[in-house]
């Protein structure tokens, strides 16, 4: 272990990528710079974390992104970052780039299954003990955190059975204690992929804690640093205990290349 506490070959893994010209620090929110709550609404990133996301952004050749699973109008009100940060929402789905044309639109036949799916999964929660629906633009999470574990088992499998009965094509996935469910199939590799073309980054840093995020870990490359939040199987080249050492790992990133090392 470092003096920061963190694994050595990640802290220098950390000193190789703060020198890179063109940075892009792409983060995952809950799980990762947020710990997990009861009330996703609550959910708030790590003071330092925060503070890290600051100094990073503000730093040349040097772009943050969001990549979440949230709506992005949540994500927009639970991260409270300034608008140079740049957010990616429902999984890759919706997108807040630099130009207000960067939005996503659905057509009118995905908003017509949006519907159907908010009928179905609607029965579900509200026949099940605290299990809840969080509606997003392309899709549904439906939330079992605070349902016992029957409850949620049997929420899971009647919401599968049923919302695939009655719409095609759907984009399903599992998260911590809740089951999402999209009428887009984005997935966050696709985004990081646009996010990396989109400012032609050198090398990305990608830190995640849940199975969705293996889509991003799977489109890093060589020069890259993938960074797993917590337990779990992850294609990710380092790993960290949770929130606490995300922000610590970000607080060095930008101490590093606020020292100015990083190739002109
Ligand atoms: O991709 P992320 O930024 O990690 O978002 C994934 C989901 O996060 C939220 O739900 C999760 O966090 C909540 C707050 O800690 C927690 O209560 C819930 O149990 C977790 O599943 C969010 O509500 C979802 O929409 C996101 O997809």
């Amino acid at each position: 272990m470092s003096e920061a506490g963190l694994p050595e070959a990640l802290v220098g893994a950390l000193h190789e990528l703060a020198r890179v010209k063109r940075l892009l620090v792409a983060l995952d929110f809950d799980g990762t710079l947020a710990p997990e709550v009861d009330d996703p609404a609550k959910a708030r990133a790590l003071p330092l974390a925060h503070e890290a996301v600051l100094r990073l952004r503000a730093l040349p050749h040097t772009r943050v992104a969001l990549v979440s699973g949230r709506a992005l109008r949540s994500l927009e009100e639970v991260s409270g970052l300034p608008d140079d940060v740049l957010l990616v929402g429902s999984h890759g789905i919706e997108l807040r780039l630099d130009n207000p044309e960067d939005a996503h639109v659905l057509d009118e036949a995905e908003q017509a299954r949006v519907r159907v799916l908010d009928e179905v999964l609607g029965q579900v929660a509200d026949s099940i003990d605290d299990v809840w629906l969080e509606p997003k633009p392309a899709g549904f999470a439906l939330h079992t955190r605070l349902a016992t574990e029957h409850n949620s088992r049997v929420a899971h499998l009647v919401a599968l059975s049923e919302a695939q009965a009655e719409v095609d094509d759907l984009k399903i996935r599992q998260g911590k204690n809740v089951l999402e469910f999209a009428v887009r199939s984005t997935t966050k590799g696709e985004a990081v992929e646009h996010l990396r073309r989109y400012i032609d980054a050198d090398a990305v840093l990608y830190a995640g804690d849940d199975v969705t995020d293996e889509d991003a870990f799977a489109a890093l490359q060589a020069h890259d640093l993938g960074l797993k939040s917590g337990e779990g199987p992850t294609l990710a080249n380092h790993r960290v205990a949770g929130p606490t050492e995300v922000a610590a790992v970000l607080d060095l990133l930008a101490t590093y290349r606020e020292g100015g090392v990083h190739e002109q």
